[in-house]
């Protein structure tokens, strides 16, 4: 390891004795096919169909085991160095895009999908290289209205956050988890900022039960105005509006701190042409960022997956940035993990065996295949680039944006590259994520 690497790789401990057991079930399995070979009855009255039966099953089961001993026989685990990435890049840490995608605000209820993106918007990252963008595949008003809510209630969620060092960050995590009553050094704000979060939440499911946002809170932004009564899901124009602009010098939380920035988007719906699902939300976000913030690493999380730990981009970083290794490194992974489970695991949903085992066993092979939320990608690699040695990434893009004067402008250029006829005879056409 050298002195400057950002991450180190270790092996996992005890595998000569995870060998050594595993020699033991191969020489278990050798002397069944042995037996098997040696004890073939002469006749079918004797048992052959059996025999055969057997064999088969045998057969299989060696093969299958043999195969999974691939992802088990070399583990490795990977530690960061966030300290070091401070040290040496703190002052020009590359712009992050974060793409959430949500689909139906009846299925993925509003309120949910506003403690994942407030869990995001708080991340301990500068606030003015974060963006946040918001993908409504239901291209619903609620939606719309919930997130415009999560803008405003960011302005108070952010700096809490960061002032008292909260973990996790997604509001409705933080205030079910026993941190919020046990820690009396904040008790009083932290009261305070529970009532906050539950009116607004309350809000939000009174407004996506009544099924319609009343016009006096329409006249809060003008994105509202953006919904005429004949849009359904499956049809309605481009829609992009920038709830927050982190470009702009006027948009600070209620300690005087910039914001990240906050896209919402719902990209164009025509029954006639099919929409591929998230990876067609995936392809518009690509491409509706590249003009608002165009940031050269991307996180994406689905609505229902909140981030637990807030140095998760800081972690990531660290493989991407890393002088020797980092140009080999096109994603950055991390597991999925679930709420309230039974106590002894009783269904198996922490999924143990794969996140602790099979996707660190698949590493020491190159690297896992891509299991979807949780992941970060350099935009480089989702847009077709040729992996070579001698690439140099350009970390800087995307500082580059001014502030528009015309916000609506920008709105709309994203808006054009949002509608449904966009990739048609293209290669994204046929590629799904
Ligand atoms: O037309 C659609 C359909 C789905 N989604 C979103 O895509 C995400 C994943 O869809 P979901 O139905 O929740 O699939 P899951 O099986 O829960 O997701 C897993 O499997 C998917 C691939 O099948 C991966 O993309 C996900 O990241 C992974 O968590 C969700 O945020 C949805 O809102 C859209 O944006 N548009
Ligand atoms: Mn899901």
């Amino acid at each position: 390891m050298g002195d400057t690497s950002l991450f180190a790789t270790e092996h996992a401990r005890g595998r000569a004795a995870y060998r050594l057991y595993a020699c033991t079930i191969l020489a278990g399995i050798c002397l069944i096919l042995y037996y098997r070979a040696t004890h073939i009855p002469a006749t079918w009255r004797e048992g052959r169909g059996e025999w055969i039966g057997l064999s088969l099953a045998e057969l299989w089961h060696a093969f299958y085991w043999v195969i999974t001993q691939s992802a088990r026989w070399k583990l490795v685990y990977r530690r960061t160095f966030k300290d070091k990435l401070s040290q040496r890049f703190e002052g020009r840490l590359p712009n992050v895009d974060i793409f959430v995608c949500t689909a139906d605000p009846y299925a993925e209820p509003p309120n949910l999908v506003v403690s994942t993106v407030l869990s995001l918007m708080a991340y301990n990252y500068p606030p003015e290289k974060l963006s946040v963008y918001l993908s409504d595949d239901g291209g619903s008003i609620l939606t719309f209205y919930a997130m415009w809510e999560a803008s405003q209630f960011a302005k108070h969620w952010i700096p809490f956050c960061k002032r008292y060092k909260l973990e996790p960050r997604a509001p409705a995590a933080y205030f079910s988890s026993s941190d919020s009553s046990s820690d009396m050094s904040h008790h009083e704000e932290c009261l305070s900022m529970k009532i906050l979060y539950e009116e607004m939440t309350s809000r939000v499911d009174a407004i996506v039960k009544s099924g319609k946002v009343p016009e006096e809170l329409k006249a809060n932004h003008k994105g509202f105005s953006q919904w005429q009564s004949e849009m359904t899901s499956k049809k309605h124009p481009p829609i992009v509006q920038i709830l927050i602009d982190g470009k702009d010098p006027n948009a600070l939380d209620n300690v005087g701190n910039a914001l990240p920035t906050f896209v919402y988007m719902a990209r164009e719906k025509n029954p006639e042409y099919h929409h591929n699902f998230k990876a067609g939300a995936m392809n518009s976000l690509l491409r509706v960022s590249s003009v608002i913030s165009n940031g050269p690493i991307i996180l994406n999380v689905d609505c229902d997956m909140y981030s637990n730990n807030s140095d998760s981009i800081r972690d990531a970083l660290c493989f991407f940035l890393d002088e020797e290794k980092g140009c080999d490194i096109a994603f950055v992974q991390y597991p999925q993990n679930y709420n309230n489970m039974t106590k002894n695991d009783t269904y198996g949903n922490s999924l143990s065996v794969m996140n602790e085992v099979d996707l660190c066993g698949f590493d020491s092979w190159g690297g896992p295949p891509y299991i979807g939320t949780g992941c970060f990608h350099r935009r480089e690699s989702l847009c077709g680039m040729k992996h070579t040695k001698d690439y140099k990434e350009d970390w800087n893009r995307g500082s580059e944006r001014n502030p528009p004067d015309d916000i609506r402008k920008l709105e709309e250029k994203a808006e054009s590259l949002a509608t449904c006829t966009y990739e048609l005879n293209t290669l994204c056409h046929r590629i799904a994520l």
